[in-house]
């Protein structure tokens, strides 16, 4: 598992402690860096010799966000990465505590199997059986002390705060007794002990690197099918764990990166008009207010230009239709709409549900509405509806989104197996509606955001064994011809797939279809 809080300064957390004993013993005043990391160095395992009850009742701003976002995370089914802007802003943290409470809540999502095993280790009872507030809690004090190197007294004293303030005071005894035991060893030292004697790779790697198991040997097997060494693993599994650099783009004919450059932004070198943000509140933006700027993952950046860029044989795209099948909530629709109004195109983006299709109308507002038309539908009917009508299909069908894991912390832990077997029929169907849809001699993009074989090729391969009339074209080197570098070394077997650990990207798939004329 990551420790990337290790690298990063300590917080002896007393700023917002309450006057606490153990605070003030720690030794002066904490405060964040603007990456909400901690400044003091150096381990410091002291406890304080107050009783749980004569510490801190109040709750630290930052770590009661974070505790907020995992419990609407475990209760409502939220998702933390809309969760914890909200939170964030409804107690008004500023930059510092906000990058503190981002990283141990997504921190704490991350490594929650890891920090079960341990926190089992540590518990008398099977987790399941504690009042899930107390888990979370645990949790959050857990990620402090083993990857965020904030000292343990101040971990304990914070975590305990916070469960007096928002559990209530029983808990706290509790939770004093199983973080002391947490805090005893390192994660090192913590995954040596659980993992004595283990010699199975994926248990291993699952538990060291915080993936369920079954998600190691899908993206093992994926890495295979994708012409990548199953050693990658490693590198995969860790980029999962790092937080993802957020990806501009400037709508062509439409935006500029110029003031996102002007606010510290790096050009991107993969593709063309894309920036790599550098933090903050994109909002101050007025290119990101107007739209004419958007934040999107440059691997989705290259899959919308790659379908742009297909050569049909006609030389121009003036006059043609694209479709856009499975569009929210709008981010390629809004690139693909701009290349179409750039270029005498036009688009039809089709969404199903309603308030997604909103969505879809509002990425689209910065283009011209010459461009683009919204369809509220099920993509399955536009193949009968609208048979061998579009020059250019974009078919981005729901996933089980294996690809954007570093993304979505806590989804890791939400999947199973059943989800790929239970989305494969409606990727076909979609696939298979979009290649109706198709005219003779256009294309279907199949991308999605997920590796796996069962939801990539072994889609696409169905579908191209079912009829004589399509091909495959090469999707490596259509994604080469939008790439800066013009290699991406993304192609196997005619399909390309990204990867998070060798281009940075999510872990796109993309297959291009072609019906023949
Ligand atoms: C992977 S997302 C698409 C992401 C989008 N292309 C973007 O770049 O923002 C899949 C989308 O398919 C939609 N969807 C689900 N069932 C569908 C169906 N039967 N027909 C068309 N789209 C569907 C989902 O609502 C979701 O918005």
């Amino acid at each position: 598992m990551s420790e990337s809080g290790r690298r990063g300064p300590n917080n002896n957390g007393s700023r917002d402690s309450g006057g606490g004993q153990g605070n003030r013993r720690s030794g002066g005043a904490s405060k964040r860096d603007a990456q909400g990391r901690e400044r003091n160095r150096g381990p410091q395992r002291g406890f304080s010799t107050n009783a749980p009850s004569q510490r801190t009742r109040r709750a630290d701003p930052a770590r009661l966000v974070a505790f907020e976002v995992l419990r609407a995370v475990a209760s409502e089914d939220a998702y933390a990465n809309l969760v914890l802007p909200v939170r964030i802003r409804e107690h008004r943290l500023d930059k510092r505590d906000a990058g503190f409470a981002t990283e141990l809540s997504y921190g704490a999502l991350r490594g929650q199997g890891t920090y079960d095993a341990i926190l089992s280790a540590c518990v008398d009872r099977p987790l399941d059986q504690l009042d899930p507030a107390i888990l979370d809690a645990l949790r959050i004090g857990a990620h402090q002390l083993l990857a965020m190197r904030v000292p343990a007294h101040a971990a304990l004293d914070q975590t305990v705060g916070l469960a007096r303030a928002v559990i209530g005071a029983g808990p706290s005894a509790l939770i004093n007794a199983v973080l002391r035991k947490v805090a005893a060893r390192t994660l090192p030292e913590w995954l040596d002990l659980l993992l004595d004697g283990e010699n199975d790779e994926t248990r291993i790697a699952s538990l060291r690197h915080a993936h369920p198991e079954w998600i190691v040997r899908a993206l093992r097997q994926s890495l295979v099918n994708h012409g990548r060494p199953a050693s990658d693993i490693t590198d995969l599994l860790e980029a999962d764990n790092a937080a993802p650099v957020v990806n501009l783009v400037a709508l062509p004919g439409l935006g500029s990166l110029d003031e996102a450059f002007e606010n510290g932004a790096a050009r991107g070198e993969l593709v063309e008009g894309s920036a790599l943000s550098a933090g903050g509140d994109l909002g101050r933006l007025e290119s990101v207010r107007n739209g004419t700027t958007r934040v999107q993952d440059v691997g989705s950046q290259l899959v919308a230009r790659a379908v742009a860029g297909v050569d049909l044989g006609h030389g121009t795209v003036a006059g043609e239709k694209w479709l856009d099948l499975c569009a929210g909530p709008g981010g390629k629709a809004a690139l693909l709409a701009a290349l179409a109004n750039e270029n005498g195109a036009t688009l039809l983006a089709n969404e199903p549900a309603p308030h997604r299709a909103k969505l879809v109308r509002q990425a689209l507002g910065a283009v011209p509405e010459s461009a683009w038309t919204v369809r509220t539908g099920d993509g399955r009917d536009v193949g009968k509806e609208q048979p061998e009508s579009f020059d250019r299909v974009l078919a981005d069908v729901p996933c089980s989104g294996l690809g954007a894991l570093r993304r979505r912390p806590e989804s890791r832990w939400r999947r199973s197996p059943k989800d790929i077997g239970d989305l494969g029929p409606l990727q076909r169907e979609l696939l298979n509606s979009a290649i109706d849809a198709v005219k003779p001699g256009g294309v279907v993009a199949y991308v999605t955001c997920s590796p796996h074989p069962a939801e990539t090729t072994a889609v696409v391969g169905d579908a191209i064994r079912k009829r004589e009339d399509l091909e495959l074209l090469d999707a490596g080197l259509a994604m080469d011809a939008v790439s800066l570098g013009g290699s991406l070394g993304a192609g196997h077997d005619k399909t390309a797939q990204l990867w998070p650990h060798v281009h940075q990207t999510d872990a796109m798939f993309i297959a291009i279809i072609r019906k023949k004329p």
